[in-house]
């Protein structure tokens, strides 16, 4: 595979503004991407175009090795897992979340008359267990927590063994411990150097998981900085990107940002 996302000058154009602008971007198999930005500034627009949902205005989108526009894209979403709002809100409520995991087999939300086998129902128990949530396997997808929600959907979205993931916000809405939680999930699964490429989204550095390999900064629906993570994510870039003077810190593989104090005045 030549590249498992490549953009090519892709724009999107809504209501004459343009939500990307002129966006060039390539993931390979193995990198896992953070895309970081102001409120507004398109991830979201971005992430819907990976996920093969929306077509851009302008601009090539080729999308493990088949080009948007040419390809059937029922066929493509299986291969690309994909958590965010919108697909937390199709799920119904009353869905066991053995069931949400499953029917994610067939691309669909809410078990129906699908077939699985054996391999099927042992690859939702080991997800479960590995998301830390096997305890939870009966409850109703509605009675959840937002942090079990959280963990319930990304076990969704590795249940194909899909060549790329997309995770909107996971950490949104999360407290300290569950956001802890699942940082520590995300530390493992991102791991492993044959799975698949990730690309998160996230508002906050701190959320940024240890594996991760490069960084997307998006401003105003254009790239402000993008390649390895520890060459783009810097208090530059961030304050460009948010247009306010920023300071970055790393202890221990975790970011912090904090904006950097006014300068005192000269006493007079
Ligand atoms: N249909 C539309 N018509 C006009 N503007 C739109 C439309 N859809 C989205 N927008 C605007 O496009 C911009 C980018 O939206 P998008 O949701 O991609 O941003 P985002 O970076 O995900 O923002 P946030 O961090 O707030 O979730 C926003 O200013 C939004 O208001």
């Amino acid at each position: 595979m030549s590249a498992v996302f490549e953009l090519d000058d892709v724009t999107v154009i809504r209501s004459g503004k343009k939500l990307l602008d002129s966006v060039s971007w390539t993931v390979r198999a193995g990198e896992h991407w953070v895309v970081i930005g102001p409120n507004g500034a398109g991830k979201t627009t971005l992430m819907q175009i990976l996920g093969a949902s929306l077509h851009p205005t302008s601009g090539r989108v080729r999308i493990l090795d088949e080009t948007l526009g040419q390809v059937d894209v029922f066929e493509l979403r299986t291969r690309i897992g994909h958590t965010s709002t919108v697909v937390s809100e199709r799920i119904p409520a009353r869905e066991s979340v053995r069931n949400v995991v499953l029917s994610a087999a067939y691309a669909v939300v809410g078990r129906w008359n699908e077939e699985y086998d054996e391999h099927d129902f042992g690859r939702v128990d080991q997800l479960l267990a590995e998301l830390g949530i096997a305890s939870l396997a009966d409850r109703t997808f509605g009675t959840l927590s937002e942090g079990e929600k959280k963990r319930v959907l990304i076990a969704r979205a590795l249940m194909t063994d899909p060549e790329a993931v997309l995770l909107d916000e996971p950490g949104a809405g999360l407290d300290l411990g569950a956001r802890e939680d699942l940082l520590a999930s995300l530390d493992v699964l991102s791991s492993d150097p044959a799975g698949a490429a990730f690309v998160l989204v996230t508002h906050h550095v701190e959320e940024i998981p240890q594996g991760f390999t490069h960084a997307l900064v998006l401003a105003d629906g254009k790239v402000v900085g993008r390649g390895p993570l520890r060459e783009v994510l810097t208090s530059d870039v961030l304050s460009n990107a948010f247009g306010q003077r920023l300071e970055l810190r790393e202890d221990r593989g975790r970011f912090t940002a904090r904006r950097q104090p006014a300068a005192r005045r000269a006493a007079s």
